[in-house]
């Protein structure tokens, strides 16, 4: 049995330590908030982001940092990108105090981190020393809480450049409904993490609006073209996303209901404000952030993201969204293919 610190109780992390504490492993899911760990620890629940999900009375919860990651085999960020810096540096005291602990670290959050363009790794790694941060495997794939807390089938891509690392982050999490693959394009996979959650909150829109399945066909596959196009120019691997973190994820989050961004898209799309739908989520909508970071990266290395940048002018400029869509289909006629995949 391994103990494993889940650092963010919000719905993908309260999922995750309950299904590691039903695979048999000695779980410690960490919130920053000390009522909330009361309540979960009386009523195992999680009602605000789970509804009436029974929790795996084994799993323990605490607002003690120390007591969560003391001596753990594995620790897992799974907070919003913008709150892993925080939480990291939470974290950091108490590795640098034990050199000779050598944990796995691990995360589970999708997206660019705001003002730095950062991918999450990266902001664990400018946190945290080099020798803990060179093997962290990042936990990515088409994976709603809702549906893995019901054990609907799911598959992930536990990505690290430390293929030993990823294995171990691999047989912990496997079971009869939930199954991860190996990948050691952890830039790769963590794009399409990121990204995804942008074009999925065009696809709500779309649905909003009225439109129907070609449309919403045609901006997912576009969609998967501009991430790819970003990707590959950051230097990831272009099969990574038709993989699980990249066309996996982005039908699963751009098709669903249960996704947040989706659920923003579908929003604007039916004329709600940008501040109203933030406000009443009550969770992260990753896409909105993510879309700014895209905007700034897309200019920096010079690469048409026309949808992604019609998505940032909804959601920064006020841009109406009929409007960025005639603005889209008048776009010049171009190849369908406009890059090189030097490794096909
Ligand atoms: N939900 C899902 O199905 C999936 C989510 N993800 C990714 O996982 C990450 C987390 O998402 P998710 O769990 O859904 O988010 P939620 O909005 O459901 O929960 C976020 C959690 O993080 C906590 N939190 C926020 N800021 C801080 C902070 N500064 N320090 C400590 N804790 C903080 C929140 O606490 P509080 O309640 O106090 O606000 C809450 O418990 C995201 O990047 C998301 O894209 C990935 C796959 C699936
Ligand atoms: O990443 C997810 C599913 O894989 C969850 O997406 P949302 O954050 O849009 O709910």
């Amino acid at each position: 049995m391994s103990k494993i610190a889940v650092l963010g109780a919000g719905s993908w992390g309260t999922v995750l330590a309950n299904l590691l504490t039903d695979n048999g492993q000695n779980v410690y899911l960490w919130t920053h908030s000390a009522d909330q760990a009361q309540t979960l620890t009386t009523t195992h629940m999680n009602e605000h982001y789970l509804g009436d999900f029974k929790l795996n009375p084994d799993l323990q919860i605490t607002a003690n940092l120390e007591t969560a990651i003391g001596d753990a085999s594995v620790i897992l960020f799974v907070v919003p990108t913008n709150a892993v810096r925080s939480v990291a540096e939470q974290v950091q005291p108490f590795l640098a105090a034990q050199p000779s602990w050598r944990p796995i670290l691990a995360h589970a959050a999708k997206g660019l981190e705001k003002g730095t363009e950062l991918r999450v790794s990266q902001v664990i790694d400018e946190v945290i020393k080099p020798e803990l941060t060179s093997g962290l495997v990042v936990i990515s794939g088409p994976s709603h809480a809702e549906d893995v807390a019901t054990h609907d089938i799911t598959t992930l891509t536990a990505a690290s450049t430390s293929l030993a690392a990823a294995k171990s982050i691999q047989k912990l999490f496997m079971n009869d409904y939930f199954r991860l693959y190996t990948n050691q394009d952890v830039l790769g996979v963590e794009m399409g993490a990121a990204l995804k959650n942008v074009i999925a909150i065009g696809a709500g829109a779309l649905h909003g609006l009225g439109y129907g399945d070609n449309t919403k066909a045609a901006l997912l596959t576009r969609g998967l073209a501009e991430i790819t196009r970003l990707g590959v120019k950051m230097g990831a691997d272009p099969l990574t996303f038709i993989g699980l973190s990249g066309v996996g994820d982005l039908i699963v989050t751009g098709t669903s209901v249960h996704s947040r961004n989706w659920r923003a898209g579908n929003a604007l799309g039916q004329g709600e404000t940008l501040a109203n739908v933030l406000a009443n989520m009550g969770m992260v909508v990753e896409g909105v952030s993510t879309a700014k970071v895209v905007h700034g990266l897309a200019a920096e290395l010079g690469v048409e993201m026309p949808i992604s940048d019609a998505i940032y002018r909804v959601l920064y400029e006020d841009a109406p969204l009929k409007q960025v869509i005639a603005d889209l289909m008048k776009r010049d006629g171009k190849p369908e293919f406009d890059f090189e995949i030097e490794t096909l």
